[in-house]
């Protein structure tokens, strides 16, 4: 049995992973933590999200360290924000805890925390943007294009809910990344997030970055190659949060073989090279 501590365990994302648990039969949720000011302390998490009891209660995230060390578990899942994670890949870390960890958002200096903590803890790793397989062939393809079209201007779209906390998602930073590496650019140089104003032609180098925010969409990325007469238009939606927590059921049945004090990600989880 893979015992898991599920961080954000009553949110969007966190309370679909708590309940698609329930009905695997070789992993089981041990502890369920919420954010220090919850409303939920002490009550059974599967109540909270309305699948009846499962015997665990939701624990405020002061005492994190506390749960993690009676609760035992084999791996901490994290989707809550990027502070709230930070602080759970240390702690799991420090105890030798495994992690599975979506959360998106981090700045250059978190990313660097995690992975000198994840290196010091010498624990299992996987930190994906996006967990869905989809989005991970996506990734593959477009690193693909980008080789065939180096010269052809590119553009980043993506679309979320508007709950959404943090802009451009992890996914459209994710994708701008890889462009930039498979065509020798610096992304912090090439892109440009949006634009306004009487500002010029755009530069053949630049790599535009557009964020929408509306209703409930669950999450959608295209990206865009466009050269003289014709576009190529890259496409991934996700219809249901299921397909991210399919890639977390993934992860977590692969995360014994992950690598020890190295950031694995979902190309690693799919066979992705
Ligand atoms: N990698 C992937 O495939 C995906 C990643 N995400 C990312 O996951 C994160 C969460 O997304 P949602 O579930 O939609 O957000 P949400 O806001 O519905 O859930 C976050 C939960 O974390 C809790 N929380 C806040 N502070 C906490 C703390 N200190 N300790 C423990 N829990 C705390 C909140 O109370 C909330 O219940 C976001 O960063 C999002 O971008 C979302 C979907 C897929
Ligand atoms: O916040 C979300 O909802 C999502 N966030 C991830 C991101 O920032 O890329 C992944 C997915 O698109 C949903």
């Amino acid at each position: 049995m893979i015992r898991v501590a599920v961080s954000g365990a009553c949110g969007r994302m966190g309370s679909r992973i708590v309940k698609r648990i329930t009905k695997e039969n070789d992993m089981e949720v041990v502890a369920a933590i919420e954010a220090p000011n919850t409303p939920f302390k002490g009550k059974d998490v599967g109540e909270v999200i309305g699948i009846g009891s499962i015997g665990v209660k939701v624990t405020p995230a002061d005492e994190l360290e506390d749960i993690l060390k009676t609760s035992k578990p084999d791996v901490v899942v994290d989707f809550t924000i990027a502070d709230a994670a930070v602080n759970t890949v240390e702690k799991a870390s420090k105890l030798g805890i495994n992690l599975v960890v979506g959360t998106t958002g981090f700045s250059t200096e978190q990313l660097e925390k995690i992975g000198k903590d994840v290196k010091e803890g010498n624990v299992k790793a996987i930190i994906a943007p996006n967990m869905a397989v989809g989005v991970n062939v996506f990734f593959k393809v477009l690193e693909e294009l980008a080789k065939f079209l180096p010269d052809y201007n590119v553009e980043i779209m993506e679309a979320h809910h508007k709950h959404k906390k943090d802009a451009p998602s992890g996914t459209a930073l994710k994708a701008l990344e890889i462009i930039s590496a498979a065509t020798g650019r610096d992304p912090d140089e090439v892109s440009v997030y949006g634009r306004k104003g009487l500002i010029g032609e755009r530069s053949d180098d630049e790599i535009g970055v557009h964020a929408i925010r509306a209703g409930d969409i669950v999450g959608d990325h295209i990206v865009l190659f466009a050269g003289e007469g014709e576009r190529l238009e890259v496409i991934h939606r996700a219809h249901s949060r299921e397909a991210f927590v399919s890639g977390v059921i993934r992860a977590l049945r692969f995360i014994e073989k992950a690598e020890p004090g190295r950031i694995s990600d979902m190309k690693d989880v799919l066979g992705i090279r």
